[in-house]
């Protein structure tokens, strides 16, 4: 039995795993569920689901894994994204919390009906989101052995996730924030170059989120 991912038809809380599965050239079956709102899980996938939600997982043996972060951490340690030294495990966590808290504030951002309104918070947030963790993660990867790498100096999960997020806003919201970054442009290019990861991008599905 091969590898089931269970989620919405959109990148969201799923996309980093996929591109983990993809990097690691592991075969998936990438089960999607349709992204009408309101947003409802079908019947059968939810009576599968742990906590009634998505992403899930049913490994190759028949075992579930469920909540977006162990899905992604597991599939990052089982393919070697994770470094060994338990500080620098640590740093990636860290670093993978800050991507989830910038990329909750840019989701919020969708939720606001009227366009201009839409508009004005989309620019409270990129401020915000820029003093608070852009410019941190500039000036991280910048001081990098190789200028390249949020951790050490081999890639880890936590570099696909920030490239992850970075490409997100920029499906989303139309942003491209790498002109005002270089290093995360550097970051961002060398996760999209990896064999699978260019792969995946090709071949994946295009969706609005
Ligand atoms: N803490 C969970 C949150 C999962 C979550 O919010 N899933 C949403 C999709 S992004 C969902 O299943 N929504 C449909 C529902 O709640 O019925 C995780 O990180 O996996």
């Amino acid at each position: 039995m091969s590898i089931k991912l269970y989620y919405f038809d959109g990148r969201g809380l799923a996309e980093p795993t996929r591109l983990i599965l993809a990097y690691a050239g592991v075969e998936f079956e990438d089960i999607r569920a349709p992204l009408d709102l309101p947003v409802t899980i079908p019947p059968e996938i939810k009576a599968k689901c742990t906590w009634g939600q998505v992403p899930l997982v049913e490994l190759e043996d028949g075992k579930k894994l469920a909540q977006s972060l162990a899905i992604t951490r597991y599939f990052a340690k089982k393919h070697s994204l994770v470094p060994e030294d338990i500080y620098e495990a640590a740093l990636c966590d860290e670093y993978v919390d800050s991507i989830r808290e910038f990329l909750q504030a840019w989701y919020l951002v969708t939720h606001e009906k009227d366009p201009e309104k839409r508009q004005e918070k989309r620019a409270e947030v990129l401020k915000s989101t820029k003093q608070r963790f852009f410019d941190v993660f500039e000036s991280i990867v910048a001081k990098s052995s190789e200028g390249k790498h949020l951790v050490g100096n081999a890639l880890t999960w936590a570099d696909i996730y920030l490239t992850h997020g970075l490409n997100n806003i920029e499906l989303v919201h139309e942003i491209n924030l790498l002109n005002d970054y270089p290093a995360l442009k550097k970051l961002s290019e060398n996760v999209l170059q990896q064999k699978g990861i260019q792969a995946w991008i090709q071949r994946r599905p295009v969706t609005k989120f």
